[in-house]
């Protein structure tokens, strides 16, 4: 497949520059990225593989940009956001393709994570002119105490490659909405939207030099982002993505003190207690694990089933995950598109080939499919595995895959300990008829996020981030401002 069958309504939204202050450029090195088709490997485009002179020149534009737009009246800014959305609705269609193609998932999820990403563009615009300060009754007659809320200054923004619209949007929006600017590298496997994001801002007015955005191969990242770690100019990394490379932003981002936000991995339960429905815990599984072809960090990874509902449900969800179509984002009946690349697919492999050698049992799926007429395409089978077990490494490490593994338990003590028994805490799910349990339950899982006989979690008006080593900060709500901003508290004296 060629660019060209990408049939956007607007091939000028395939950018294959990075933005710097005003300037679309090539990159100061001539050097490039190439973007695949995870369903073909087929080149879909080349970008600019940066390096430390783009990402140094990237913080001199958005720290010369700063003052002008952290002192533009908040209605301005919500303004600009609010037609960043608009031009983002208005071209759903195209941003979903690209997403497919770079990314891989099926075309309605594309053009689905386009909307979900301007869900945070318009929460975010209508939040700007709500960042209110205080009025604090003073302990003294003679001082007035107050606090405003001001931008936190330039923000480092790193996506992964498994939303690549919505992950971006999300820090932008409130980073914009604070007065804050932006230097952005997103994941080299699916750069294009990430750019065609930022035209889109430009067009819709966002001034030059406030959002600037870079792309780099996975080898020259750390090279790009390591400029933004030592700049003290950069006042805070914003970063989605895997716990080791997190936990490496947090080390370095302490020689100078910046503001750290970490959306990080999961490992996420999923618990079916015996006075469940049934239907609806399989409904709900079906839908939160296959989403991206189970390459969302909510996914759940590992599931408990209550033994006396054990088969039942495992003979309703392997009817269903067997009948799960894998195909490219290009046919429109494909449910589930190929892995993002073949490094994924070689770790879900590992996973099935360690839960078989451990015990587990294959009800459906357990392979990679090769597609004869596409060698590099990276598609797994989805799967049903039974009898996993704690040292397995499918409980313990995110699968990032459509593979579903189920093991029985007893008591509610019980399963909660299990769920609870990893270093991770993001999301968790479970499903039960007993309005006491929601509650015990629900307080009693370590994690950020809970879904309680829903499968679906994620909203721009909710807060979204992890406990443990799943990270720190929550994205969305009216809580998304607060890592782009720092609290000044005012005293006026000689008040008579
Ligand atoms: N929380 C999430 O949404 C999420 C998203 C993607 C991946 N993951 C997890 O991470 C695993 C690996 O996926 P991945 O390789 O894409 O994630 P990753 O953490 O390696 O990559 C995420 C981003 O970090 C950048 N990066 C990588 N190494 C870096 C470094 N040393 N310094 C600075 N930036 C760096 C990448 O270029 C990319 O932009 C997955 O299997 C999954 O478990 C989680
Ligand atoms: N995109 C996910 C988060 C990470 O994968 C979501 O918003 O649900």
């Amino acid at each position: 497949m060629s660019l060209i069958s990408l049939a956007l309504s607007r091939g000028d939204l395939v950018e294959t520059r990075n933005l710097i202050a005003d300037n679309w450029t090539g990159g100061l090195e001539p050097r490039q990225l190439a973007v695949t088709d995870p369903s073909d490997g087929g080149l879909v485009s080349n970008v600019p593989d940066a390096g430390a002179a783009d990402a140094k020149a990237a913080v001199d534009a958005a720290q010369a940009a700063f003052n002008a737009w952290r002192g533009a009246p908040a209605r301005d800014r919500a303004a600009v956001l609010k037609r960043w959305n608009d031009v983002i609705v208005a071209h759903q269609d195209d941003l979903g393709r690209l997403i497919s193609r770079e990314q891989g998932k099926p075309l309605a999820e594309g053009r689905g994570e386009v909307l979900y990403a301007a869900s945070y563009v318009e929460w975010f615009a209508e939040q700007a002119t709500r960042t209110n300060g205080e009025v604090i009754p003073s302990p003294f007659s003679n001082k007035r105490i107050l606090s405003v809320r001001e931008p936190v200054g330039v923000v480092a923004v790193i996506t992964p490659w498994n939303f690549p619209a919505a992950m971006i949007a999300r820090k932008i929006a409130p980073a914009l909405a604070a007065g804050c600017t932006v230097v952005a590298k997103p994941a080299e496997d699916t750069p294009l939207t990430a750019l065609a994001l930022v035209k889109l801002a430009q067009e819709a007015g966002v001034p030059p030099g406030v959002i600037n955005i870079v792309t780099a191969s996975r080898e020259r990242a750390a090279g790009v982002v390591d400029v933004w770690l030592a700049d003290d100019r950069v006042r805070k990394i914003s970063f989605t993505g895997s716990t080791p490379v997190g936990k490496h932003l947090a080390r370095q981002s302490a020689s100078t003190l910046k503001k750290v936000s970490l959306e990080l991995g999961g490992n996420a339960p999923f618990i079916v207690f015996a006075d469940a429905d049934i239907d609806a815990a399989v409904e709900g599984l079906m839908a939160a694990k296959f989403r991206n072809g189970g390459q969302t960090c909510v996914c759940p990874n590992r599931v408990y089933v209550h033994e006396l509902v054990h088969d039942a449900f495992v003979a309703k969800l392997a009817a269903r995950v067997g009948a799960l179509k894998v195909g490219p984002a290009s046919d429109s009946t494909s449910q589930i598109g190929p892995m993002i690349n073949e490094r994924a697919v070689q770790k879900i492999e590992r996973h099935v080939r360690d839960a078989v050698s451990q015990g587990a049992r294959i009800v459906v799926g357990g392979e990679r499919i090769r597609k004869p007429d596409s060698p590099q395409a990276a598609y797994f089978s989805p799967t049903v595995l039974v009898d996993a077990t704690p040292s397995m490494a499918c409980s313990c490490e995110e699968t990032f895959g459509p593979v579903v593994a189920v093991a029985r338990f007893r008591d509610e003590s019980e399963v909660v300990a299990r769920a609870n028994a990893t270093p991770f805490g993001l999301a968790a799910y479970f499903y039960t008829d007993s309005p006491a349990r929601i509650w015990r339950v629900a307080e009693a899982l370590e994690c950020g996020i809970v879904g309680i006989n829903e499968g679906v979690l994620a909203a721009e008006a909710a807060p979204f981030g992890g406990v443990k080593e799943s990270g720190y900060g929550r994205e969305g709500s009216v809580h998304g401002l607060d890592d782009y901003q720092q609290i000044k508290y005012l005293c006026q004296g000689g008040v008579r």
